[in-house]
């Protein structure tokens, strides 16, 4: 038995169907005799249209004010997927990040992560629930008030909280089948990594890869926490992210394999091994801390894709 957190993005569920088959899936881990901690981002667009109506009735919206009204987004897809979990029978509470204990720096639209106090999720664990965690929120230690991560904050949300619980790897569920060496919606040579190392992970990021969001590559290699990117809409394993590349296990290409994860049993990507960027190296990504990417002005698309 393995603890996954897993994190969906706002395409994967981005209609109530969606919202069904993530809930499905996450039974199904549950069900295989995993504990899972699910964070989910807001649905399709809505974070865009949340920014868009501020933008409507404020030419300027108040920093403190936006942030409340943008965790609405996540804190609505969490419920309605704990909702659905339940209504197949397995046990689900959904959490706030202020109720699951993610404290923050101050600075509304572009806090960052400073602590994670897991204490109601370990409970919810306990009673045998699967807790669901708005993502991309949080709680500024100092002075109490909800506060946002930056755009793409969810997988922060997912990577400290697998640090925190000490997870056996975090899997940011998509709409692509993993990492590539390009987006593959625009680069047709694009071709699919078995693994990233950190920095080189960091180095897509840093390009403008939104599959990870830059500060949450830097949490993962800080926590040494292992990363799987993979699809939301199947299950073939996808990229591992972790700080040196793995060893090739001999087994037949795109067969999923068992291997171990800080001491325990995880079905992992099958071998294939390491496929570090040209010019990578392995490491722990090191560097400066890096910038979230900012909130979009109302009205702005902040240059993310349209939902799918
Ligand atoms: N190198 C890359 N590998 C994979 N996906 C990439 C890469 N560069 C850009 N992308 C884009 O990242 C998108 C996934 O990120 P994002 O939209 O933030 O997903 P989610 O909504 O699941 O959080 C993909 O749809 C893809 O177009
Ligand atoms: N909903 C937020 C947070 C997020 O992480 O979203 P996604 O996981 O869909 O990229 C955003 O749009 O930035």
């Amino acid at each position: 038995m393995a603890l996954i957190v897993q994190k969906y993005g706002g395409t994967s569920v981005g209609s109530p169907e969606r919202i069904r088959r993530v809930a499905a899936r996450v039974v199904a881990a549950h069900a295989a005799g995993h504990d899972v901690v699910v964070v989910v981002s807001a649905m399709g667009a809505t974070t865009e249209e949340l920014l868009q109506l501020a933008g409507e009735v404020s030419p300027d919206p108040v920093p403190r004010e936006l942030d409340l009204v943008l965790t609405a987004g996540e804190q609505i897809a969490n419920a309605l997927t704990a909702m659905a979990v339940t209504a197949l029978g397995v046990p689900a509470r959904s959490f706030t990040g202020p109720q699951a204990g993610v404290l923050t720096t101050t600075v509304h639209g572009d806090a960052r992560i400073v602590a994670v106090e897991p204490r109601r999720i370990r409970l919810a664990l306990d009673r045998g629930e699967i807790p669901f965690v708005a993502g991309f929120q949080g709680r500024c230690r100092e002075t109490g008030e909800v506060t946002t991560l930056g755009r793409g904050g969810s997988d922060t949300t997912a990577i400290a909280l697998a640090a925190a619980l000490k997870a056996d790897v975090c899997e940011i569920c998509t709409d692509v089948d993993g990492v590539y060496t390009a987006d593959p919606r625009t680069d047709p040579s694009a071709r699919l990594l078995r693994h990233v190392t950190y920095a080189a992970m960091r180095r897509l990021a840093a390009d403008g890869a939104e599959v990870l969001a830059l500060r949450s590559v830097d949490h993962a290699a800080r926590y040494g926490v292992t990363v799987h990117v993979r699809s939301s809409f199947h299950d073939r394993s996808g990229t591992v992210m972790s700080a040196s590349p793995v060893p090739a296990a001999p087994s037949p290409a795109g067969r999923t394999v068992a291997r171990t994860v800080v001491g325990r049993s995880y079905a992992g990507p099958a071998g294939g091994g390491a496929e570090p960027l040209p010019g990578a190296a392995a490491g722990n990504g090191g560097g400066p801390a890096p910038a979230a990417r900012p909130l979009a002005p109302a009205h702005t698309s902040g240059g993310r894709k349209a939902p799918g």
